[in-house]
């Protein structure tokens, strides 16, 4: 099966746009972070989520940690698909999935040692999807992703051989290092921001690159 393609970061229609023409499975729209290049406004999420079709995954990138405000977040974003990039703290993922039964759930889970592959294992059940990245939620000012930085691969690959659910990997990927980390890691879907953006702006040629660099 072709590797899944998320292009995140979207910050407008067109960009949308560009990154599905382009071959893009799925895009993300960063709200409200502690630190990061994506986030742009929920008024702004809302207002390009309409125009993306349903074969289309796009994802919500939320920092909210209660079921409560994340149930909220999807509902003023109008997004099919929630990535929820830090630990859920307050109610579960079930009531997220009653409230909202067509939105796909991803967690993310940000590598930071072998304990992340437990961390994976624990929560497999209650989600669609995992997503792996390279943020720090322990660090003073947390860093939940859009880091441009890789993680240690070969514990990705392990928690992929281990979990039962689909895979996107993301953190620091680009053109000329997707191949090497699909053929290590063998993820569901590969993710990026940083790495097909010039001065914080989608990067048409850096899209392509990227796109033609995944389908090897
Ligand atoms: O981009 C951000 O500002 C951001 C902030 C907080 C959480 C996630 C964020 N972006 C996501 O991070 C991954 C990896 O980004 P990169 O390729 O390493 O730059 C990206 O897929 C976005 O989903």
């Amino acid at each position: 099966m072709p590797v899944k393609i998320k292009i995140c970061c979207i910050a407008s229609i067109e960009e949308a746009m560009m990154a599905i023409n382009a071959g893009a499975n799925a895009v993300g729209l960063v709200a409200r972070m502690p630190s990061g290049p994506g986030p742009i406004s929920d008024e702004s999420i809302a207002a390009i989520t309409p125009h993306i079709t349903k074969e289309i995954a796009s994802f919500l990138l939320t920092s909210e940690q209660s079921a409560a405000e994340i149930i909220a977040h999807i509902q003023r974003t109008g997004a099919n698909t929630v990535q929820i990039v830090d630990e859920l703290t307050a109610g579960t993922y079930d009531q997220i999935r009653e409230a909202m039964p067509s939105v796909s759930i991803v967690q993310v889970i940000h590598v930071t040692g072998e304990e992340s592959i437990e961390q994976a294992i624990g929560i497999q059940d209650q989600v669609d999807y995992i997503l792996l990245d390279s943020g720090n939620p322990k660090a003073a000012v947390k860093t939940l992703g859009g880091t441009g930085n890789t993680h240690n691969w070969e514990i990705s690959r392990e928690l992929v051989s281990r979990v039962s659910k689909p895979v996107f990997l993301a953190g620091g990927l680009n053109a000329d290092n997707v191949q090497q980390a699909i053929e290590m890691v063998k993820p569901y879907g590969v993710d990026i921001c940083n790495g097909v953006r010039t001065e914080g702006k989608l990067d048409r040629v850096k899209l392509q690159a990227f796109i033609s660099a995944v389908s090897g």
